[in-house]
């Protein structure tokens, strides 16, 4: 068997505040395989964007271990292995979308050839070609965190983090990013970790999804998808695919009552 990409076991993580301790995550174990697609849900405060912080070492775990490709995350950091894309694009107003992909390019100083023959390569995959010249003020907010997802992918890493890349987006932008997520996902094979607050777009993404509950973010479901790999859209309105939202509803509540007894 492959070692996993990312492997929790026992992962605690206790932050020290003003108000006491805040245990933001409690004994949460986890594997996830290379070329997955994994969501993570959970009502707000349960620990979904310090689990992603975690892997790549932007939070240090209090107890339990974490491995990403094998390492430790601070190795795996060093070793580039991941793209981290915010739930905000955060692309530089004074750069142009292909100076904001580059970027992290010119800060690990590619040569300048490579640069752009992998900013063009990234441009295609998110369907933005053309439009590198552009400022991120003359592009739509989906646009936008298209090219913020460019960004993330200019290095190449093989696991693609996402913290609700498209939670600020309406419904029509977001279906169309998430069919587009889909197919570049297809076509690269990357393992990606993606935290969302809807239950729609965990189903419709995901190879798995992790249901977590509040206080302290503990893992109260992990199910692996029966849906195919190729999703139209419409799979939506499958049996199937309304059996695994109803189960992530069910695995939402049923945190909540545990949280509400503890
Ligand atoms: N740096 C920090 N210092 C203290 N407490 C923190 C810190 N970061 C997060 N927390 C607390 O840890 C808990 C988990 O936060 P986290 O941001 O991971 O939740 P989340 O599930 O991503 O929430 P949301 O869906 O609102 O983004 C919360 O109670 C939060 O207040």
């Amino acid at each position: 068997m492959q070692t996993p990409v990312i492997e929790a076991r026992g992962l605690d993580l206790t932050f020290q505040t003003n108000d006491g301790p805040v245990q933001a995550l409690s004994n949460i174990d986890l594997s996830i395989e290379r070329g997955e697609f994994v969501s993570f849900i959970g009502p707000s405060g349960c620990g979904k964007t310090t689990f992603l912080r975690c892997v790549a070492a932007l939070e240090t775990p209090t107890g339990g271990s974490l491995t990403v490709n094998g390492l430790s995350p601070e190795e795996a950091r060093q070793a580039r292995s991941y793209g981290y894309v915010f739930q905000a694009a955060g692309l530089y107003p004074w750069r142009t979308i292909a100076g904001n992909i580059r970027l992290p390019l010119e800060i690990m100083g590619f040569p300048r050839a490579e640069m752009a023959e992998r900013v063009a390569r990234v441009l295609d995959l998110v369907e933005l070609t053309g439009f590198g010249q552009k400022f991120p003020w003359q592009l739509s907010g989906g646009m936008q965190q298209r090219a913020s997802i460019a960004r993330a992918l200019a290095f190449d890493a093989d696991i693609l983090l996402m913290d609700e890349p498209f939670g600020a987006l309406d419904e029509i932008v977001r279906d169309h990013l998430n069919e587009q997520l889909l197919a570049l996902w297809a076509r690269t094979g990357k393992t990606i970790g993606f935290v969302t607050h809807s239950i729609p777009e965990a189903v419709y993404l995901s190879t798995k999804i992790v249901v977590m509950s509040p206080r302290p973010g503990r893992i109260a479901d992990v199910i692996d998808s029966p849906l195919p790999r190729e999703r139209p859209l419409d799979i939506r309105d499958t049996p199937e695919f309304i059996a695994v939202a109803h189960r992530v509803r069910e695995g939402l509540r049923a945190g909540l009552q545990g949280a509400d007894a503890a």
